[in-house]
């Protein structure tokens, strides 16, 4: 029998592709300060696979944040679409858009936000609570949640009393609060030294490849290029295909 009929006669056992969890469509975000505006997005088109570490990277001022922002549904762009988990958030209502944000988005971004007067295992609570996880499980799981990011013992800490990086680790803790199908994290290494950094890129690397979570970085630290399927490059609000890549070949990219 040839060959080429066996081939084509094979059963298709590749598995079915899932939607992409991340959709990006000409995006465009115009800030406006006074007279004065600055176009900080100029169309970008991107799509995330489910369960995919995506890296945004590029130097300071080409709208990492920016874009960041709008695909987390904290920013309305000037234009364009975002779609997540086969919902498109732009145009929703304000209420549906916090719901949606609350219940599927896990946010770890700069300056921590967290409440002054609540503890550490207080503030993973209250992101617990809102997700509708109260009392005895809401106290075991902040338990876990700080354990997980290697904070057991300052669970009762007011963030006063923790330094910037165990500040930081509270805010990945509640971020991880409920199980976010999305992570959005900016800089999330940035406050910590290199062994706590290592550990916390191999927490979100487990949740995205164990548990399917979908992870977009904006990081200038080199140790994520590595856990990272695919790096975004963005320069003045364009994304630079040249360098998009794939991890290993951005790697390679850096070092030419
Ligand atoms: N609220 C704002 N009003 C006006 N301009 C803004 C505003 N926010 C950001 N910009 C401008 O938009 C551009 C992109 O900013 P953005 O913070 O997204 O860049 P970035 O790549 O994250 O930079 P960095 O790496 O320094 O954090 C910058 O030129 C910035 O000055």
């Amino acid at each position: 029998m040839p060959v080429s009929f066996m081939t084509e006669t094979q059963p298709d056992r590749s598995p079915p592709a899932s939607p992409p969890a991340i959709v990006a469509q000409n995006l465009q975000m115009t800030y406006q300060a006074g007279e004065q505006k600055f176009q900080a997005l100029k169309g970008i088109d991107l799509e995330i696979l489910s369960g995919d570490i995506e890296l945004l990277m590029g130097p300071s001022g080409s709208g990492k944040t920016t874009l960041l922002s709008i695909l987390g549904g904290i920013l309305t762009p000037t234009a364009g679409r975002v779609s997540l988990l086969g919902q498109e958030i732009t145009g929703l209502s304000r209420p549906k858009l916090s719901k949606f944000r609350l219940q599927q988005i896990g946010f770890i971004f700069q300056g921590f936000n967290l409440f002054p007067a609540l503890s550490a295992a207080e503030n993973v609570e209250a992101a617990l609570n809102l997700k509708g996880v109260r009392g005895k499980a809401a106290k075991e799981e902040s338990r876990r949640l700080l354990d997980q990011v290697g904070l057991s013992d300052k669970e009762r800490n007011l963030p006063r009393d923790l330094s910037g990086g165990q500040k930081q680790r509270v805010a990945i803790a509640r971020a991880l609060a409920a199980n976010p199908r999305l992570i959005f994290a900016d800089e999330p290494t940035a406050a910590l030294d290199s062994q706590r950094g290592r550990a916390i890129i191999e927490l979100l690397r487990k949740l995205a490849k164990e548990e399917g979570c979908t992870v977009l970085m904006v990081s200038h630290d080199p140790r994520i290029i590595d856990v990272a399927d695919r790096v975004v490059y963005l320069e003045d609000g364009m994304i630079t295909p040249a360098l998009n890549s794939t991890a290993h070949e951005q790697s390679s990219v850096k070092m030419a």
